[in-house]
C-alpha cells in the first residue's frame, strides 16, 4: 500500500512538482476526504499523527511511504516501513541510497534527499552524452539489519522491492547503499526487481562485478574522501604523509577510507562504532583494518587485539581522545560530532575535518572549526566519490560493458575509449574540490557554502531551462 503526498500547483521550494494524489494543505480532514479504503484511511492518519507537523516540506516534495510486512525466522509477522523521497530530476533520473536503520524516519530520509541533490550536481558526470549528473533521490527503511539472519533479511528486502518497484528505473531513480544497505542487500534487493519486472537493467547500483556492478564501488566513498583532502591539503601546501587522523565508524566508508589514508603515508589512530573505539597509540595497521573490516555484522567490543585498545563509548567519543590528531574524519552517521567534540578536537590540536559521512558535524561544531581556524570539508563534497561511481556503474549498464580499476583492458580498447575507474574517481575529487573552491572565492563565502551555491546552481539552472518543471 503507498501513501503518496504531494501538493496541487507545485512545491513551495520550487525544486520537484509531481501530479496532485490527494487534496492541498489544509485541516487533517483534507487529507482523508474522498480515501474510502479503511486500511489507506488508517495509514494516512498515521502518517498525520507522526508527521503532520512537517506541512511545508511535504508540499514540497515527492514523498512514498509504504508498509513493508515479512515473516520473521519464528513465522511472526513484522511490519516495518518504508520510505522514498524524490526532489529533482532536473539533471537526471532520480540517484541516491537506501538506508536500513532502526530508527530511520522521513525526517532523516529528507535530509539525505535534500544533501543528494546538490552532491549530485557536484559530480560533473558526462552521461547520455553531454555532461549530467543525477539528481536526488533518498529511501530506506526502520528495519535493522544487525541481529537478522540471512533469510530475514532477504524476505525484508523482497517485500520492500514489492512496493519500491513501481517507483524505479534505470532511466527514472536509481537506488543504491547506504547505512545497512551493503551488497548482499543490494542483491536480494534487485533479485526481487528482476523477477517482477523481467529486466536486467542497471536500476540499482552497488551491485556484484559479475552482474552489472562497477569496479571500485564499494570503495569509492572512503577513497574517495582521501582524494578530496589531498587535493585540499596540497592546495595549501600540506600533505597527508604522516598526518594522525581519527576515522570514525567501521563500515563501508570509514574502513576504505582508513585503509586509502594508509596507503598515502598517514596513521590512522582510532576508528568507532556506535558503541565504542578501538584505539592504537602508534596508529592501527593494515592487518588490524583489515580485521576491522570483515566485522560488517558483528560489534568492534567483540575485537582484541594484544596491542590496540577497546575503549567503551560512555559519552566520551572517540573525538574526545586526548591524543595529538591533526585530522579527523567522520565517517558514521548525523550529528555525530557536537560542539564539545569539536573543542576536543581543536584543543588536540586538530586542524582539518573531512565528512565521510552525511552531515555527521553539528552546525554549532562547524561554528568552531571557523572560530578556531579548522579547514571543514562538507559531506556533499567529501563523500561524493560513492555517488559518482555508481554514476559510472549507470553508464558501463547502459553499454553494456564493465571498465578496468587501473589498467585499460587491451581487448576493449582498440574500439571504445576507455574508463579507468580509479582515475576518474580522482578526477571527479579534485574537480568537485575545484568547483566549490571556485564558488567559495566569487561568492567570498566557505567551501562549505560554496559546495552548496555551485550544487544548487547546477539543479536551478537545469530546472529553469526546462521551463521551471
Ligand atoms: N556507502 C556509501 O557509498 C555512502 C555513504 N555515505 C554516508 O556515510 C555514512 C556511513 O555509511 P556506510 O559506511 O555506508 O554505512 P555502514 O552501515 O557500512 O557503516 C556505518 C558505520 O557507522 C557506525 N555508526 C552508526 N552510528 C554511529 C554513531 N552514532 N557513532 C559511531 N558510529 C556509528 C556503525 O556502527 P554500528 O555497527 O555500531 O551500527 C557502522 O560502523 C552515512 O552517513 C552514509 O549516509 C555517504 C556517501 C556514500
Ligand atoms: O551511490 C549512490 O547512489 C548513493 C550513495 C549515497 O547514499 C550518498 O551519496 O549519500
Amino acid at each position: 500500500m503507498t501513501v503518496t503526498v504531494v501538493q496541487r500547483h507545485g512545491g513551495a521550494n520550487g525544486i520537484s512538482f509531481m501530479p496532485e494524489r490527494l487534496p492541498p494543505l489544509g485541516g487533517d480532514s483534507e487529507y482523508l476526504e474522498g480515501i474510502t479504503h479503511e486500511g489507506l484511511r488508517g495509514v494516512l492518519q498515521q502518517v498525520l499523527e507522526r508527521d503532520g507537523a512537517e506541512r511545508e516540506f511535504m508540499s514540497a516534495v515527492h514523498e512514498i511511504i509504504f508498509r513493508v510486512p515479512w515473516l520473521d525466522d519464528r513465522g511472526q509477522l513484522q511490519v516495518n516501513r518504508g520510505f522514498r523521497v524524490q526532489f529533482s530530476s532536473a539533471i537526471g533520473p532520480y540517484k541516491g541510497g537506501l538506508r536500513f536503520r532502526d530508527g530511520v524516519n522521513l525526517s532523516i530520509i529528507k535530509f539525505l534527499g535534500f544533501e543528494q541533490c546538490f552532491k549530485n550536481a557536484l559530480t560533473t558526470l558526462p552521461m547520455g552524452g553531454g555532461k549530467a549528473s543525477r539528481s536526488r533521490r533518498a529511501g530506506g527503511s526502520d528495519f535493522e539489519p544487525k541481529g537478522r539472519s540471512d533469510a530475514e533479511i532477504m524476505k525484508f528486502c523482497q517485500s520492500f522491492m514489492s512496493e519500491l518497484y513501481h517507483h524505479i528505473g534505470h532511466y527514472t531513480d536509481v537506488p543504491a547503499g547506504d547505512i545497512g544497505v551493503g551488497a548482499k542487500e543490494i542483491g536480494y534487493l534487485f533479485g526481487q526487481y528482476k523477477r517482477l519486472t523481467r529486466c536486467h537493467t542497471g536500476t540499482l547500483t552497488g551491485k556484484g562485478l559479475e552482474w552489472g556492478g562497477s569496479l571500485m564501488r564499494p570503495e569509492a566513498t572512503g577513497f574517495g574522501a582521501v582524494y578530496f583532502a589531498g587535493e585540499l591539503l596540497a592546495d595549501v601546501g600540506d600533505s597527508l604523509k604522516g598526518k594522525r587522523c581519527i576515522v570514525s565508524g567501521s563500515g563501508n566508508v570509514a574502513q576504505h577510507c582508513a585503509m586509502k589514508l594508509l596507503e598515502e603515508g598517514a596513521v590512522v589512530l582510532a576508528m568507532s562504532d556506535s558503541r565504542g573505539y578501538v584505539y592504537q597509540e602508534e596508529g592501527l595497521t593494515r592487518d588490524q583494518i583489515m580485521e576491522i573490516k570483515g566485522r560488517r555484522s558483528g560489534r568492534l567490543e567483540e575485537y582484541t587485539s594484544p596491542t590496540a585498545q577497546y575503549v567503551g563509548d560512555k559519552g566520551r567519543r572517540v573525538w574526545q581522545l586526548a591524543i595529538p590528531v591533526d585530522m579527523a574524519f567522520p565517517c558514521a552517521t548525523q550529528h555525530e560530532l557536537d560542539r564539545d567534540d569539536a573543542v576536543a578536537l581543536a584543543e588536540h590540536g586538530c586542524k582539518y575535518v573531512f565528512e565521510g559521512a552525511n552531515m555527521p558535524c553539528t552546525p554549532a561544531a562547524t561554528k568552531v572549526f571557523q572560530d578556531r581556524g579548522i579547514m571543514y570539508g562538507p559531506g556533499k563534497a567529501v563523500n561524493a566519490g560513492g555517488v559518482a561511481v555508481s554514476g559510472l556503474e549507470m553508464s558501463q549498464d547502459r553499454i553494456g560493458l564493465q571498465w578496468s580499476r587501473e589498467e585499460p583492458d587491451p581487448a576493449l580498447h582498440e574500439w571504445l575509449p576507455v574508463v579507468q575507474v580509479d582515475a576518474k574517481l580522482r578526477g571527479i575529487m579534485r574537480s568537485i574540490y575545484q568547483t566549490a573552491k571556485a564558488a567559495a572565492k566569487e561568492y567570498d563565502v566557505s567551501l562549505a557554502a560554496g559546495a552548496n551555491i555551485a550544487g544548487f546552481l547546477k539543479v536551478a539552472e537545469a530546472q529553469l531551462a526546462q521551463g521551471a518543471v
